[in-house]
C-alpha cells in the first residue's frame, strides 16, 4: 500500500468517513461466514480510504503511524441529513484534503466543499474579484476537473484569452497531479482487494465487542494498539454500528454505557487523545460523527491564501502564482479572496508577491469571523486579540484602508508579528496597541464594531497541533472560559450602541467545546441584557447548540455558527454575532472599572452611558514611551538651528532676522500666554474635580475617543510648557 505523502492530504475532499467495511475485520472469528470475495472487492474499491492506523498514545507515534497508514476519509458514506438551518449546505460535507487523492467516489454524499459553500457575503470584495463562481455544489476534481476549471476561469468575457491561457496552465499542472493520484489510488485499491480477500465479513452479525463476564465482573477488552491498529479501528467501527442500532446489534445484557465506554477507550488508543478530552469531544456528536471528527483531525486542512485586495486582485495574483508553478484554484463561492493551493514549486512564504504583501497564508475558517463582522468603510473598529493580524489585515482590506482599526494584543512578542503583517500588507488605517483586552473600554471605547477572536483551547485546530490531544486539562476548561467571559463583556462595553453604521460584536474561537462557546455567549446574554444575538450573515455553518448535556441555552443561540473539519474541511471554529441595542447599565457585572462614568437615573434605569475613552496613564508614567513621544524643548532647538542654517545659506544674518521676528512676536505672544494660563487654571480645577481628564478633552471623549486622547495630551503639554515659562 503506497504511503500517502504529507501535502497530498491537503487536496483531498473530506467528509464524514464511511461506516467501516466489516470485511476489514482481521480478528479471527471462528463462526463468521466467509464473505464473497467479489462483493467485498467492490466495496473496497469504493472505500479505498477506509483503513488508516493512527497513532497509539503510548508510544507517541502519531506521525509514524500516520505515514504508515492512510486516512479513512469518506469515499462512500451515508449522507446524514443537513441541519435544517444550513440553507444550501449539507451537514456532512467535505472539502478538499489530499492533492494526491481527490475524492473520486462520493456515492450519494451531498458534498459541500470549500469551493461549494454558498456565496460570498463579502459584498465589498465582489467588485474586486474577477473570478467566476464554479457553479458547482460538488467538488470532484478527479472526474470533472477540466470542465469545472474551465467554468471557473472563464467567467470574465472581456479577458477570455488571458483566462484560457491561465486555465490551461493551471489545468495542465492539476491534470498531471490527478493522473499520478489516480495511479496511486489504483495501486492502493488493488492492495486492499488482496487484503480484503483474506478477511472475514461479519456484516449482519451482532459484533462481539465487549468482554465476557468473568469472576471479577465484566471487563472491557483493552487491546494493545501497537499489536493491531486495524483491529482496533474495526472494533471502533463495530461499536459505532451497535450504538447506532442498539436494539438489533447489542449483545444481550449489555448497556449503552458499556459500548460508549469502549468507544472512548478505543478513540484514546487509536488517535492518541487524553481520556478527558476525548470524552469531551465525543459528547459533542453522535458516535458516527464523532468518529468523522477524530478522523478529520488526522489530516491537514487545505493550504489557503487570502488575496490582499489593498494591493492586488485575486485573478492577477492567481495568474502570477501559476506562472511560478503554483497549482491553485479559488476556494469557492463563499469567498472572493481565497485561493486554495494544491501544490507549489516555490515556498509560498517567500515569493516576491508574498513579500510585497499581495497575500497572506490564512486558514479558510479565519475568513469567517471577519465576514461576520462585516466592517464598513470609515468605521472605528477594535480587534481585541489581534496578533498575528490575519483578521486585522482582512478588516483593513474590507474597509479599503479607511476609518480606523485598533489592533490590540496583550502579548508583546506576538504584537511584533502583527505589526509586521500590517506593514507588509499595506494597512494604513491600523493602530497597534498592547493592552490586556480586559482593560477596554477604559483604554478606549465607543467603537462601531469589535472583534473578539478569543484566546482558546484550540480544539478546532488539532490537525495543526496534535499536542492539544493530550495537553489540555480540566483546569484549562475552567480558566479559559473564565477569561473569555470577562473578555466578551469588555468587548460589548467597548461598542457604541448608538453607532449609525454598526454597534456589532463578533465573538469567535478556534475551539469546538461548549464551555468556550455557547456557555460564554449565554453568559454575555445574561450579564448584558443590552445585547442580542443576530445572524452572522455566513452562508454555511452548523447552528450553535441550544441544549447540551442538560443545559438549556437561549433559543437565539441557534444563530451562532459552528464549523467542523469533517463537515466543511475547515478548522473547527465558532462564531457569534451580537448587536448592542442599548447602553450597558452602570451597575452591570464587570462594569465597575469599565463604564465607571455611566450615570444611573433615579428610577434605576440608565440615563446616559458616558464612556471614558481616555487612556489611563499611571502616575509617574513617562509621556514619551517606546512608541516615540514629543520633547518640545528639544524639537524647538532643532527647529531654530535649522532656521539659522537656512538663513546663513541665503546670506542673511540669523541673529538680525530671528531677533527682529522675536521682538515683533513678543507682544501678542504675551497675550496668548496669559490666555493659555487662564485656560490651564480652569483645566486644572476641572482635573481636581474629576480626577484625570480635563473638561475639554472629556467633552470630546464622548464624541471621539481618539481625539480625546490627543486633546488631553495637548492640554498636558500646554500646562507643562506654561509651567516651564513661569519658572
Ligand atoms: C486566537 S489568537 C488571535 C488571532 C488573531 N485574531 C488573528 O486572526 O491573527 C488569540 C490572541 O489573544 C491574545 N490574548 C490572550 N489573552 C489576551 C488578553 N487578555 N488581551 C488581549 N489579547 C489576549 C493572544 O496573545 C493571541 O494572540
Amino acid at each position: 500500500m503506497a504511503p500517502r505523502k504529507g501535502p497530498s492530504n491537503r487536496m483531498k475532499k473530506q467528509g464524514i468517513p464511511p461506516p467501516l467495511d466489516e470485511s476489514l475485520v482481521t480478528r479471527k472469528r471462528k463462526d463468521a461466514p466467509a464473505a464473497p470475495v467479489e462483493e467485498r472487492g467492490k466495496k473496497r474499491r469504493t472505500e479505498s480510504k477506509a483503513v488508516k492506523p493512527v497513532a497509539a498514545a503510548q508510544n507517541n507515534s502519531v506521525k509514524k503511524n500516520k505515514e504508515k497508514g492512510k486516512p479513512a476519509n469518506a469515499k462512500k458514506k451515508p449522507a446524514p441529513p443537513p441541519p435544517a438551518s444550513d440553507e444550501e449546505i449539507s451537514s456532512d460535507e467535505d472539502g478538499v484534503d489530499d492533492p494526491d487523492v481527490m475524492d473520486d467516489n462520493l456515492g450519494d454524499v451531498n458534498v459541500t466543499g470549500l469551493d461549494a459553500l454558498g456565496s460570498a457575503s463579502e459584498s465589498e470584495e465582489l467588485d474586486d474579484d474577477e473570478f467566476g463562481d464554479s457553479g458547482s455544489d460538488v467538488v470532484d476534481s478527479d472526474t470533472e476537473n477540466t470542465g469545472r476549471k474551465a467554468a471557473m476561469w472563464s467567467d470574465d468575457e472581456d479577458e477570455e484569452d488571458i483566462e484560457e491561457k491561465l486555465t490551461a496552465a493551471n489545468i495542465e499542472g492539476l491534470s498531471r497531479k490527478l493522473d499520478m493520484q489516480k495511479a496511486i489510488e489504483e495501486a492502493e485499491a488493488q492492495a486492499e482487494l488482496e487484503e480484503a480477500a483474506m478477511q472475514t465479513n461479519i456484516a449482519g452479525d451482532k459484533p462481539k465487542i465487549l468482554d465476557d463476564e468473568e469472576e471479577g465482573g465484566r471487563r472491557i477488552t483493552n487491546l494493545d494498539t501497537t499489536q493491531d491498529l486495524q483491529l482496533l479501528r474495526t472494533r471502533l467501527n463495530d461499536t459505532i454500528r451497535v450504538l447506532e442500532d442498539f436494539k438489533n446489534l447489542a449483545e444481550e445484557g449489555r448497556s449503552r454505557v458499556e459500548y460508549r465506554a469502549q468507544m472512548l477507550k478505543d478513540v484514546c488508543s487509536y488517535y492518541g487523545y487524553s481520556e478527558f478530552l476525548a470524552d469531551k469531544l465525543l459528547n459533542l456528536f453522535p458516535p458516527r460523527e464523532a468518529f468523522a471528527f477524530f478522523e478529520a483531525n488526522e489530516t491537514p486542512r487545505p493550504i489557503v491564501i487570502r488575496t490582499n485586495t489593498l494591493r492586488t486582485h485575486r485573478r492577477e495574483l492567481a495568474q502570477t502564482l501559476i506562472n511560478r508553478g503554483v497549482q491553485l484554484e479559488p476556494i469557492g463561492k463563499w469567498s472572493k479572496v481565497g485561493l486554495q493551493i494544491f501544490e507549489s514549486q516555490v515556498p509560498l512564504g517567500a515569493t516576491p508577491e508574498y513579500l510585497a504583501g499581495h497575500y497572506i497564508l490564512q486558514a479558510a475558517s479565519s475568513f469567517l469571523p471577519v465576514m461576520a463582522l462585516a466592517p464598513q468603510e470609515n468605521e472605528r473598529i477594535l480587534d481585541m486579540a489581534a496578533a498575528p493580524g490575519g483578521k486585522t489585515t482582512h478588516i483593513a482590506a474590507l474597509m479599503k484602508n479607511t476609518g480606523c482599526i485598533f489592533a490590540n494584543d496583550s502579548n508583546k512578542d506576538r504584537a511584533k508579528g502583527l505589526i509586521g503583517n500590517i506593514h507588509r500588507l499595506g494597512c494604513k488605517n491600523t493602530i497597534v496597541c498592547n493592552y490586556s483586552a480586559l482593560e477596554f473600554p477604559k483604554v478606549m471605547g465607543g467603537f462601531d464594531r469589535v472583534l473578539l477572536d478569543a484566546p482558546c483551547s484550540g480544539t478546532g485546530v488539532i490537525a495543526k497541533d496534535a499536542s492539544i490531544k493530550t495537553n489540555k486539562t480540566e483546569a484549562d476548561f475552567i480558566k479559559l472560559p473564565h477569561l473569555q467571559k470577562q473578555l466578551i463583556l469588555s468587548a460589548i462595553d467597548s461598542v457604541d450602541h448608538a453607532s449609525k453604521t454598526g454597534g456589532y460584536i463578533v465573538y469567535s474561537t478556534c475551539s469546538v467545546t461548549v464551555e468556550e462557546n455557547e456557555q460564554v455567549v449565554q453568559y454575555a446574554l445574561n450579564k448584558r441584557p443590552n445585547v442580542k444575538l443576530v445572524e452572522t450573515g455566513l452562508t454555511f455553518g452548523k447552528e450553535g447548540f441550544t441544549r447540551y448535556m442538560g443545559k438549556i441555552f437561549h433559543p437565539s443561540l441557534k444563530l451562532t455558527r459552528r464549523y467542523y473539519p469533517h463537515a466543511y474541511n475547515v478548522d473547527g471554529f465558532f462564531i457569534a454575532k451580537f448587536k448592542k441595542i442599548g447602553p450597558t447599565p452602570p451597575n452591570a457585572v464587570g462594569v465597575a472599572n469599565a463604564t465607571r462614568h455611566g450615570k444611573a437615573a433615579t428610577n434605576g434605569a440608565v440615563e446616559e452611558e458616558i464612556v471614558d475613552k481616555t487612556p489611563i496613564v499611571e502616575d509617574g508614567e513617562k509621556d514619551d514611551d517606546d512608541f516615540g513621544g514629543w520633547d518640545d524643548e528639544e524639537d524647538q532647538k532643532l527647529i531654530e538651528r535649522a532656521q539659522r542654517s537656512e538663513l546663513r545659506r541665503k546670506g542673511k544674518n540669523p541673529k538680525a532676522v530671528l531677533g527682529a521676528k522675536a521682538a515683533k512676536a513678543a507682544k501678542p505672544e504675551k497675550k496668548a500666554d496669559e490666555k493659555s494660563e487662564e485656560k490651564d487654571r480652569v483645566s486644572e480645577k476641572n482635573d481636581k474635580q474629576d480626577g484625570k481628564v480635563d473638561s475639554a478633552a472629556k467633552t470630546e471623549a464622548k464624541a471621539n475617543g481618539v481625539s480625546a486622547k490627543s486633546k488631553e495630551a495637548e492640554s498636558k503639554s500646554r500646562r507643562k510648557s506654561g509651567g516651564k515659562k513661569e519658572k
